[in-house]
């Protein structure tokens, strides 16, 4: 079998008729690098092979032999971690980015790509949706051509009362005894001591006497006098109104609910963008209960032909009461920490933090870390030793991915960022291992069926063996990626490579702690399967003689109805 040079194939596909410069096979996106066609779509191969068969029989340069090697859908950045440090150097903490201004070039989402970027956040408070779909479609360009496998999340604005930006001085500062009219009428520009809120009902049921608190206790206020449907406000606590500074009014001790949906019209609108654009993953702001994501998730499986995962962003003091139930319900969790210290205060967010990444870990649901991990990179190239011991401290716990919001958004120095938390992660999750801190769980069984015990028995004996025996790596073939998952909650010193072909699910896995996705087509024959990945790894000098795989898979194909044949095996390479 020969193996062609990159400007040889290059010259190949300027003569067939089935290829073209574009680097496509039939349409497809292919890449070409190292000699070989490389393609990421399912069943391309034989098309790219017939293609290339059929340049080799035209006599296309000449070309007698060939070869179409398929990448295993392995996304560049992984293969390249892998090759430069080995499989135990792979980093398994998983990586957020929210896209802004400072970084919605082509150039800038490669950047970050390259860096380590598992999933891009568009936060739908800002922006219009045709920047919000132009930066889609860079990030699915940057995947088709040039092999990333980068998820794309969009993040709900919610029912939240703010202060409007009028965008013209960045901040307001009430000093102490100031009365500031706080209404709903719109204005332009500036007025003195008036503040626009968002929401035309954002004075319903408040009374005098009420305590109206901004951004969690930047100011505070006392309601001196209700005209209208305007609050007259005495400032009792001086401080800031920042840009879209949030408003919360409290009662002896309790907050007010003002009962708003947590989808906003516009929210839905939002959603049936994110559902046309393709994306990923929906995380719901303000999320109280777990009605509301089931109700997202239930109009997501009517209206949507691809699996969007549906993440809570646990941000308000109700969805910390009704914890267990959202987790339960949602696919995923978001520890937003900047709109949580708002209602919770700061001191509790630590523990609250860890709570609820044990209770993910636990119930088997990605958790996210966001908020102010890096703030002060917005501005400093260096970030402050108390952030980098909170992203430490995050790693730590065992979060399945941190988030950077606005250090990549609005930053000055979002690359940089990016790369103290990927070497700040690498740093800690060596330590554990090697300290061997690693600290096991108690899973608490979560299937009511005898397959799904046996798959989560599996899974946790595998872990435990893989550890105990010292093996590189850990392959699991995978439907939907619940072994993935599954092996991924256990946290085992090796990385997972869980082969899949759905492509809904390896999008999915990209958040999950541990998991290296790989797309590829599955036969009914699991021993197949299993020869011809780990083949194509050793061709690709992925795997090594010597190197040790632990091997898991839930496909067996049998026809004795009553036999569960998940299985774990362990293969040496020779
Ligand atoms: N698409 C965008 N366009 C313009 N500015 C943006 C965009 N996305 C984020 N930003 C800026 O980056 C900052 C941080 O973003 P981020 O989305 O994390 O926080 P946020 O506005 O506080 O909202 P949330 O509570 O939903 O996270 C924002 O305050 C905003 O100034
Ligand atoms: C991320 C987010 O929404 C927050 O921290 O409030
Ligand atoms: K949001
Ligand atoms: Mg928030």
């Amino acid at each position: 079998m020969a193996v062609y040079s990159d400007s040889m194939l290059q010259k190949i596909f300027a003569k067939s008729p089935t290829f073209d410069l574009n680097k496509r096979v039939f349409g497809k996106p292919v890449t070409i690098s190292g000699g070989a066609i490389s393609c990421n779509e399912r069943n391309l191969k034989s098309k790219g092979k017939i293609a290339v068969k059929a340049a080799a029989e035209a006599g296309v340069m000449g070309l007698k032999n060939y070869e179409v090697n398929l990448d295993l859908g392995f996304d560049v950045v992984a293969e390249r971690e892998l090759r430069e440090k080995g499989f135990l150097g792979m980093r398994k903490t998983k990586l957020v980015c929210t896209i802004g201004p400072a970084c919605c070039s082509l150039e800038d989402l490669e950047r970050l790509a390259m860096r380590g970027m598992n999933v891009a956040r568009l936060n739908m408070c800002h922006n219009t949706r045709e920047w919000h779909r132009d930066v889609i479609g860079k990030i699915k360009k940057l995947n088709e051509e040039k092999g990333f496998s980068v998820s794309v999340m969009i993040d709900t604005e919610g029912s939240l009362i703010h202060v409007v930006d009028h965008g013209v001085p960045s901040s307001l500062k009430a000093e102490e005894g100031s009365v500031w009219v706080f209404t709903a009428q719109k204005f332009e520009g500036s007025r003195p001591f008036t503040v626009q809120a968002n929401y035309q009902g954002f004075s319903e049921g408040i009374m005098v006497g009420d305590e109206l608190v901004i951004d969690g206790g930047m100011a505070r206020f006392e309601v001196v006098e209700k005209m209208g449907d305007d609050l007259h406000c005495k400032c009792t606590d001086p401080g800031l109104f920042l840009p879209r500074a949030k408003l919360s009014f409290w009662r002896d001790g309790k907050l007010s609910y003002h009962g708003l949906p947590t989808l906003s019209t516009k929210d839905w609108a939002d959603v049936d963008f994110g559902i046309s654009e393709g994306v990923d993953f929906i995380a719901m702001s303000f999320v109280n209960d777990a009605d509301s994501v089931k109700d997202l998730k239930n109009h997501l499986f009517a209206k949507s032909s691809k699996s969007i995962r549906v993440l809570a962003k646990i941000e308000t003091l109700e969805s910390l009461q009704k914890l267990e139930e959202i987790v339960e319900a949602s696919d995923g969790i978001m520890v937003a920490r900047g709109d949580l210290g708002v209602e919770v205060p700061l001191e509790q967010i630590p523990t609250v933090q860890e709570d609820i990444t044990r209770l993910c870990r636990q119930m088997n649901k990605p958790v996210i870390i966001a908020s102010q991990l890096l703030e002060s990179m917005v501005e400093y190239p260096t970030p402050t030793r108390a952030e980098v011991a909170d992203v430490s401290e995050a790693v730590r716990q065992y979060a399945d991915a941190l988030m950077l919001s606005g250090e990549s958004a609005i930053g000055l120095h979002g690359q940089k960022a990016l790369s103290v938390l990927q070497m700040a992660s690498s740093r800690m999750e060596l330590w554990s291992r090697e300290e061997n801190r690693q600290s096991s769980i108690s899973n608490r069984q979560l299937g009511s069926s005898l397959s799904d015990c046996i798959a989560e028995e599996i899974c946790s004996c595998a872990v435990q063996m893989a550890n105990n025996l010292g093996v590189d790596a850990i392959f699991v073939y995978t439907k939907h990626g619940e072994m993935a998952s599954l092996l991924s909650r256990n946290r085992p010193y090796p990385p997972i490579f869980a082969f899949t072909s759905d492509s809904d699910a390896r999008m999915a896995l990209n958040l999950q702690w541990g998991v290296i996705p790989i797309l590829v087509d599955l036969a009914d024959d699991m021993e197949a399967n299993i020869s011809k990945t780990i083949d194509l790894m050793r061709t690709n000098g992925m795997v090594k003689e010597g190197e040790a795989v632990l091997v898991v898979s839930d496909l067996t194909a049998t026809r004795a109805i009553s036999t569960i044949f998940q299985s774990i095996q362990v293969k040496i390479i020779v």
